[in-house]
């Protein structure tokens, strides 16, 4: 906050309930040492030094234009599950094989896939999608060593903010497939799962694919966080482990299938409710 050095101002109200110079900016109150100096309007025309657009206010227009390109861009997309997985797996490994896997049969099966636009099984995925003819999205994020799209990116939108991001993954997918990875792999899957556990999203399926990668975590969920209390009986079932590419995306494709069925019911029966 700036402005904070003087106590006069011109539209300053006095307040009775304090007996202090108040200041109202929108649903803020300012008082004391904090009425600013000047009024809204001298600093929108006055001259400074610029450092206005670095300030939260000016990043909060930002971040609603993220949203916004976001949506923008993403709003046709169609049926698509969202691929997470380490940035480091390079070609070569087995589990860059089980990427581009998972990629084609999801484009077989009609889906678009969406991936974090990087290296890795990110790549991987993009490649399965591009070379399958489906369409192939990469939601990039801007950090400081930067690594840029991957080049079998044939939709790709890039993001300053992580949480921005996060919100397009799940807006337009209709289910998550998670590959081995490492923190951001795991930051993807325990925010999903946190929203499925407190029916933020419905029916919203999430599967791993590699039983060896992912077992040890499964145990531990089950035996400490479950036998603990600290997840409910159930909530560790929301997570699917498989080692086929071709079941992970069966079981995507029928939790969405079932979520729309569900979907065009409840529309139906709502117009029946309108009709009578
Ligand atoms: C080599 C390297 C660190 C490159 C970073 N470049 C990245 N570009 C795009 N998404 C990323 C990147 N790093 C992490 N992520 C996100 O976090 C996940 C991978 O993180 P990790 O490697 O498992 O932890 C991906 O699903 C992706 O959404």
């Amino acid at each position: 906050m700036t402005d904070h050095t003087t106590n006069h101002t011109t539209d300053r109200t006095a307040d009775p309930a304090v007996d202090r110079p108040t200041h109202q900016r929108g649903p803020v109150t300012l008082r004391g040492q904090l009425v600013p100096a000047t009024t809204t309007d001298e600093r929108l025309l006055g001259t400074d030094d610029g450092a206005w657009v670095h300030s939260d206010p000016w990043r909060v227009l930002r971040i609603q234009s993220e949203f916004v390109e976001g949506f923008g861009a993403l709003a046709d997309l169609g049926p698509a599950v969202s691929v997470f997985g380490s940035a480091r797996i390079r070609e070569g490994d087995p589990e860059w094989a089980l990427g581009e896997a998972v990629a084609r049969e999801l484009v077989d099966a009609g889906y678009a896939v969406i991936t974090g636009g990087g290296p890795g099984l990110m790549e991987a995925a993009n490649k399965g999608a591009h070379e399958a003819g489906g369409v192939s999205v990469g939601l990039g994020i801007e950090l400081p060593f930067e690594q840029g799209m991957n080049p079998y990116v044939d939709l790709g939108v890039n993001f300053r903010y992580f949480f921005v991001r996060k919100t397009m993954f799940v807006k337009y997918a209709s289910g998550f497939i998670v590959l081995p990875g490492g923190f951001g792999t795991l930051d993807e899957l325990f925010e999903a799962i946190t929203l499925v556990q407190t029916g933020k999203v419905r029916q919203f399926p999430i599967v791993l694919v590699g039983t060896a990668f992912w077992s040890g975590l499964i145990d531990w969920l089950r035996s400490t966080l479950r036998e603990r209390g600290l997840v409910g009986t159930h909530d560790v079932d929301l997570l699917q482990v498989v080692d086929d590419p071709a079941e992970a995306v069966r079981l995507v494709t029928r939790a969405a299938a079932e979520l729309a069925r569900q979907e065009r019911e409840a529309t139906s029966e709502a117009a029946a409710e309108g009709a009578e």
